[in-house]
């Protein structure tokens, strides 16, 4: 890798723990060179932004209900408030000085519009995103807990998490990295969820890896 100093941009949600493995890579040699430099949450609970305070991280609380009170509560309004929302929060990444090399989704539970992922592209940003499920199989929220019902119905033997490039449709872009779960007969859905979450933690950082070496070529 390059001595180039690269930085990191991490949305998030919620708990942060995937945040945190970043941290604590960039902290140490397994991610050189590297360094998140803004995380953004749309929940102000999250506890991701105290995990990153820790860290002198600057953070930024990105809310969604402003953008939905200047708008009729109709399929409409609320199609017009995402897009305002999301083409700030691309405002607010392109403005960043200096601005991230990679924008990495962890555990962010908002579908991003074209109207972020456009301006976000034009200014030659990649962006990932952790999902607790393999290419193809329970796109969206709530994968792991459909895997384990699949799992007791008999109709799948494994799962598994993967990073992937972001794009329009939702948990539809080119894969980057997969590691498969084998489910175990029996496991309750607690076990298996803290399974997956520890795969999710060294995936997110290879994968993180594995886009900053694709740019650095
Ligand atoms: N355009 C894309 N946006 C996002 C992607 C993506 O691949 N393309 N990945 C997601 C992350 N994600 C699964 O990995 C995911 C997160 C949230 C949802 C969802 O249904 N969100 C609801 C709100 C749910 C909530 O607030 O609890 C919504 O946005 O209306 C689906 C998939 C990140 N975004
Ligand atoms: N569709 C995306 C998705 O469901 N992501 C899920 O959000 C969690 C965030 O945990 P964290 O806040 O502790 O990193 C992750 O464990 C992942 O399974």
């Amino acid at each position: 890798m390059s001595s180039r100093q690269y930085n990191l941009t991490v949305l998030i949600s919620g708990n942060g723990s995937n945040l945190q493995a970043l941290i604590d890579a960039c902290a140490s040699s397994i991610l050189p060179n590297t360094r998140i430099a803004h995380v953004i949450s749309n929940r102000k609970a999250a506890y991701g932004l105290e995990r990153a305070a820790k860290a002198s991280i600057p953070t930024t609380y990105h809310n969604l209900v402003p953008y939905k009170k200047k708008h009729p509560q109709t399929d409409e309004g609320t199609a017009a408030a995402r897009m305002e929302y999301d083409a700030e929060l691309a405002n607010i990444i392109t403005s960043l000085d200096p601005q991230p090399d990679v924008i990495v989704c962890a555990g962010w539970m908002h579908i991003l519009t074209p109207d972020f992922l456009n301006p976000i592209a034009n200014a030659g940003i990649k962006v990932i995103n952790l999902h607790p499920a393999l290419p193809g199989e329970f796109a969206g929220a709530g994968a792991i807990e459909r895997a384990w019902e699949a799992g007791k119905k008999g109709e799948i033997k494994r799962t598994g998490v993967m990073i992937h490039e972001v794009i329009a449709e939702v948990d539809a872009g080119e894969a980057i990295v997969t590691e498969v779960v084998v489910l175990k007969e029996g496991e309750g859905l607690d076990e298996l969820e803290e399974r997956i979450h520890k795969v999710e933690h060294g995936l997110i950082v290879k994968g993180t890896r594995l886009t900053l070496e694709k740019i650095k070529k």
